[in-house]
C-alpha cells in the first residue's frame, strides 16, 4: 500500500517537473521569438540557429525523461521479483515443517502400535499366567484328602511335607508378587497408551491446523502472485506505450533536428564565409592600424605645435600680464603711499590704576580718526587705521597681510612697531605663546603661500634674526652670543651690503618656524640679566627672505621682509636717565632720528639718503629704498601718565604718513609759496564725504609742510 503510494508520489513529481520544463522552454521560446522581433535586423540564419537551438534542447531532455520514468519502473519490478522469491521461500519452509511434523506423526503411531503390541503380549501373558495360577489353585483346593493324607503323612512325613508347603506357599508368595507387578505394568502400559492417544490426538489436531493455515497461505501467496502478476503486466504495458509514444516523440524531434541540419548548413556555410571575412580584416588590421597611428601622430603632432604656439603666446601674455600687474600694483602702491601709518592703543593692564577712560577716544565712523584730551585741550590725528583695545592680533595681522604677501611678488617690506616702552611693541610685533604676534603670523603665511605655489615656484625662506644694542649688531640665531656684526658692501659688486656671519635659517616645515622663534628668544634672553629692560632698550629685527624661480619661466624673484620691533621712544628729559642708562637712550634717539630723516629724504626724493647715521637704517637700507614698502604700527599707552609720550609718538606718525602722500607731485610744489594754498583749495573742493567714497584721503596738515619736515623729534 506504502510503495504503491510513494509510486504515484513520484510520478506526479515527474509529471510537475515535465510539465515546468516545457513552461520555460515555451517561456524560452517566447522570449527568443520577442528578441528576434525586437532585433529585426539580426540575420534570419541567427534566428533559425536559435529555433534549433530549442529543439535539440526539447529531444534531448525527452530523451532524458523517458530514460528518468523507465528508471523507477524497473526498480520496481525488481522489487516485486524480490518479494515473489520471498514468498516462494516462505512457503517451501512451511511446505517442509508440514512433511516434518507429517513424519513425526507417522512415528508416534507407529511407536503407539508397538506398545499396543507389546501390552496385548503382555496381558495375554499376564492372563495365561494368572489361568495357570488359578487352575493350580483350584487343583489344589480339590485336593483337600491329599492333603490330610499328607498331613497325616506329615504328620508321619512331617518335615518333608511342611518343606514341600513351605516352597508351595513361597511359589505362591511369588507368584502373587509377579501378578501384582504384572498388574501395575499394565496399568503403567496403560497410562502410557492414554498419553500416546492423548499426543496422537494433539498432533493431529496440529496437523490440521497446520494444514489449514499452509492452505490459507497458499491462497494468499497465490492471490497476491496474481495480483503483482496482473500490477507487472500492466505497468509493463503502460512503460511500453509511453516508450512507444516517447520514442515516437523523439523520433519526430530527431527527424525534425535532421532537418534543422540541413539548414543549419547553409548557416554554417554563412558564417564560415563570415569568418574568413574577418580573418581577411584581422590580417588586414595591423597595416590599417599602422596607417591610422601615423596619421594620429602626424594629428598630434600638429596639434602639439599649435599647442605650444597657443603656449608661447600664453606665456607672452601670461608675462606681459604680470608685468602690467606688477605695474598696477606699484601704482596702486604709489598712490596709496609706499608708507602706512596705524595706530593701536593698547588696553588697560591689570594693575593699572591710571584709568585712560577721557584721555584716548576713537570715531565710530572714521576708524582713521583718533583723539587725544588733556585738561586743556583735544587732539585729532588722522592716520591710516586705528586699532582700538579691543582689536585683536588677527584682526591687526589681516591689515597687514597684503604686505607680508608683497614680499614673495619681490617686494622690499619693512614693517616697524613704534612707541614708548610699555606701549605694545613687543606684543604686537612678537605677541604671546597663544596668541602669537606679527613675526610668527608673517613667517606662517608666506611659508603657506609659497607652498601652495611650489607646483609652479620653487621657493627658499631664510630667516636671520639680529638686535640692535647701543649700534651694536648682535645675532641672535648664532652661537657665539658675544660676537659683535658688521655690515659691509657685498663684494660680489652687486652694491648690496651684507653682515658677515650672520645665521640664516631655511624654513622648511611649520616645526622649524617655532624653532626659529624659540632660539631667537632663548639667546636674547642668556644675553642680558633683565630681557624686559634690555628688549626696552634694544632693536630687534626679524630678517625674511624669500626667493623664487618659476619652473616653467625661469623667472626669478627675491623679496625681503624686515620686521623691526623698535626701542621704546621716551625723552630722555622726563626719564632722568644718566650713566649707562644715558648712553642707551642717546643710541635709541640716535637711531630713531636716523629713521625718521631716511623716510624723510626718501618720500621727499633728496639725491643723498642718509642711511649710514645709524646702524638701522644702514642695515635696512635696501629694504627702504625703491619700490621697498613700509607700514610703521605706532603704539600708544592709553594711561594718563603716559599722555606726552604719545602725543610725541603720535606727532612722528602723523609727520611720516604726510611725508609720503607728497608724492611724485611734491617736487613740483617743493619751495612753492602758492603749493599750500592749491593743496587747500584742492582739499575744499571736495566734501570729506565724497573723498570718503572714493578713497582718497585729505589730510589736515599742508602738503609743503610735509617736505619742510626736518629729523623727527622723538
Ligand atoms: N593689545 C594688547 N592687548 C593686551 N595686552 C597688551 C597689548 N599690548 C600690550 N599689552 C601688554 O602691555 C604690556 C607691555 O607691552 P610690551 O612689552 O609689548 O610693550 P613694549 O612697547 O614692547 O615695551 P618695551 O619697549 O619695554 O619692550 C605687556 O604686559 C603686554 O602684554
Amino acid at each position: 500500500m506504502g510503495v504503491g503510494v510513494a509510486w504515484a508520489n513520484q510520478v506526479r513529481v515527474e509529471a510537475v517537473k515535465t510539465v515546468f520544463f516545457y513552461v520555460s522552454i515555451v517561456a524560452l521560446v517566447c522570449v527568443g521569438y520577442g528578441r528576434c522581433l525586437v532585433g529585426r535586423t539580426r540575420p534570419e540564419s541567427e534566428k533559425r540557429l536559435c529555433y534549433k537551438y530549442v529543439w535539440c534542447i526539447i529531444t534531448v531532455h525527452s530523451v532524458s525523461c523517458w530514460e528518468s520514468q523507465a528508471r523507477p519502473r524497473q526498480k520496481r519490478l525488481a522489487e516485486l521479483e524480490q518479494q515473489v522469491l520471498e514468498k516462494a521461500s516462505r512457503v517451501e519452509t512451511l511446505s517442509r515443517q508440514l512433511e516434518e511434523s507429517k513424519r513425526h506423526a507417522g512415528e508416534m503411531q507407529g511407536q503407539l502400535e508397538e506398545s499396543k503390541c507389546q501390552q496385548g503380549e503382555v496381558e495375554q501373558q499376564l492372563s495365561v499366567r494368572l489361568r495357570d495360577c488359578e487352575e493350580e489353585l483350584a487343583r489344589q483346593a480339590a485336593r483337600p484328602h491329599q492333603v490330610k493324607f499328607v498331613t497325616e503323612i506329615v504328620e508321619v512325613e512331617s518335615s518333608e511335607s511342611q518343606q514341600a508347603v513351605a516352597e508351595a506357599q513361597a511359589k505362591s508368595a511369588a507368584l502373587q508378587e509377579q501378578l501384582s507387578l504384572q498388574r501395575q505394568l499394565l496399568r503403567e502400559l496403560e497410562t502410557q497408551l492414554h498419553d500416546s492417544q492423548r499426543t496422537s490426538t494433539q498432533l493431529r489436531a496440529q496437523i490440521l491446523v497446520y494444514e489449514g493455515e499452509m492452505e490459507r497461505a497458499q491462497g494468499q501467496l497465490e492471490a497476491e502472485m496474481q495480483n503483482l502478476e496482473e500490477e507487472k503486466n500492466r505497468v509493463i504495458e503502460e512503460a511500453f506505450i509511453r516508450a512507444e509514444s516517447e520514442m515516437k516523440a523523439v523520433h519526430d524531434n530527431l527527424a525534425g533536428v535532421r532537418m534543422n541540419l540541413l539548414t543549419l548548413q547553409p548557416a554554417l556555410r554563412t558564417l564560415t564565409c563570415d569568418y574568413n571575412c574577418l580573418k581577411r580584416q584581422v590580417q588586414d588590421f595591423p597595416f590599417m592600424l599602422e596607417k591610422a597611428i601615423t596619421e594620429a601622430k602626424q594629428e598630434i603632432c600638429q596639434v602639439i605645435g599649435e599647442v605650444s604656439s597657443a603656449n608661447q603666446e600664453l606665456l607672452r601674455k601670461y608675462k606681459r600680464e604680470m608685468n602690467l600687474r606688477k605695474k598696477c600694483h606699484n601704482e596702486l602702491v604709489r598712490m596709496k603711499g609706499n608708507i602706512r601709518v596705524f595706530c593701536r592703543v593698547r588696553p588697560v593692564c591689570r594693575g593699572e590704576h591710571d584709568s585712560a577712560e577721557n584721555m584716548v577716544s576713537f570715531d565710530p565712523d572714521d576708524d582713521a580718526l583718533l583723539y587725544l584730551s588733556n585738561k586743556v585741550k583735544l587732539m585729532t590725528f588722522e592716520l591710516d587705521k586705528v586699532f582700538h583695545p579691543q582689536a585683536t592680533q588677527e584682526e591687526v595681522f589681516q591689515e597687514v597681510q597684503s604686505l607680508v604677501t608683497s614680499c614673495i611678488d619681490g617686494f622690499n617690506v619693512c614693517i616697524f612697531a613704534y612707541g614708548q616702552t610699555g606701549s605694545g611693541k613687543t606684543y604686537t610685533m612678537e605677541g604671546v605663546a597663544k596668541d602669537p604676534g606679527i613675526n610668527q603670523r608673517a613667517l606662517r603665511l608666506l611659508f603657506s603661500e609659497v607652498t601652495e605655489k611650489a607646483p609652479d615656484w620653487d621657493f627658499k625662506i631664510t630667516v636671520s634674526m639680529v638686535e640692535i644694542y647701543n649700534e651694536t649688531l648682535r645675532n641672535l640665531l648664532g652661537d657665539n652670543q658675544g660676537e659683535k656684526l658688521d655690515i659691509k658692501m657685498n663684494p660680489d659688486g652687486s652694491g648690496h651690503l651684507y653682515v658677515p656671519g650672520l645665521t640664516e635659517f631655511t624654513v622648511q616645515s611649520p616645526e622649524d618656524i617655532n624653532r626659529v622663534f624659540e632660539l631667537g628668544h632663548m639667546n636674547r634672553a642668556t644675553a642680558c640679566t633683565n630681557l624686559n629692560e634690555h628688549s626696552s632698550r634694544s632693536h630687534a629685527l626679524l630678517i625674511i627672505t624669500v626667493a623664487g624661480v618659476n619652473s616653467s619661466t625661469g623667472h626669478r624673484t627675491q623679496g625681503k621682509l624686515n620686521l623691526v620691533d623698535l626701542a621704546g621712544s621716551e625723552r630722555i628729559a622726563k626719564s632722568g636717565a644718566e650713566g649707562s642708562r644715558l648712553r642707551e637712550a642717546q643710541c635709541i634717539n640716535k637711531s630713531l632720528s636716523a629713521l625718521g630723516d631716511v623716510i624723510n629724504a626718501l618720500r621727499s626724493r633728496h639725491s643723498h639718503v642718509p642711511f649710514r647715521n645709524s646702524r638701522l637704517t644702514y642695515l635696512l637700507s635696501d629694504s627702504l629704498s625703491g619700490d621697498s614698502k613700509t607700514l610703521m604700527m605706532v603704539q600708544v599707552s592709553p594711561l594718563v601718565s603716559n599722555m606726552s609720550e604719545s602725543v610725541c609718538s603720535l606727532k612722528f606718525a602723523q609727520r611720516v604718513r604726510t611725508i609720503e602722500l607728497g608724492n611724485a607731485t611734491r617736487r613740483q610744489w617743493e619751495n612753492s609759496s602758492t603749493s599750500s594754498s592749491s593743496a587747500q583749495a584742492l582739499r575744499q573742493t571736495f566734501p570729506r564725504s565724497l573723498s570718503q567714497i572714493w578713497g582718497i584721503r585729505f589730510h589736515s596738515v599742508p602738503l609743503p609742510l610735509m617736505i619742510q619736515v626736518g629729523k623727527p623729534t622723538v
